[in-house]
């Protein structure tokens, strides 16, 4: 039992972290609440908000794991290095695909309820 309660306790405080340094994190959440509260007033079905949902939690997995990279390629060097560079990029492009991924659900789902 303490064990969980012990990684629990690392995976609260990484979360908590990345959310008071990451600006872009930050606009995720934003964009999540403006999601959830354009998702009330629509009244999107049961299955339209597991998918809206799904979405902004690849979304925002995706910005952790980025901001995770970010931090090892810092510790690894401040060099210029090409990995390092090809690393931050790839996790970069990470992002943007679940972001986009997002918007065409969202859009998707505005389209159904507003058609
Ligand atoms: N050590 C490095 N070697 C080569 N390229 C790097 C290195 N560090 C950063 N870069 C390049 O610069 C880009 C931006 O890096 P990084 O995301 O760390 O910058 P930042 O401005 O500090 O970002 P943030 O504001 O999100 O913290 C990376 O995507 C990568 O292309």
């Amino acid at each position: 039992m303490r064990y969980w309660l012990t990684k629990f306790s690392h995976a609260f405080r990484g979360f908590g972290l990345a959310a008071r340094q990451e600006s872009s994190l930050q606009v995720h959440f934003a964009a999540a609440a403006a999601v959830a509260a354009l998702a009330v007033w629509l009244q999107v079905s049961m299955v339209e908000a597991a998918l809206l949902t799904i979405s902004m939690t690849i979304v925002i997995s995706a910005e952790l794991m980025n901001a995770a990279i970010e931090r090892l390629a810092k510790a690894v060097t401040r060099e210029q290095n090409p990995y390092v560079r090809d690393a931050l990029d790839v996790a970069s492009g990470a992002v943007m695909a679940a972001v986009m991924g997002a918007v065409l659900v969202g859009a998707a789902v505005v389209f159904v309820r507003l058609a």
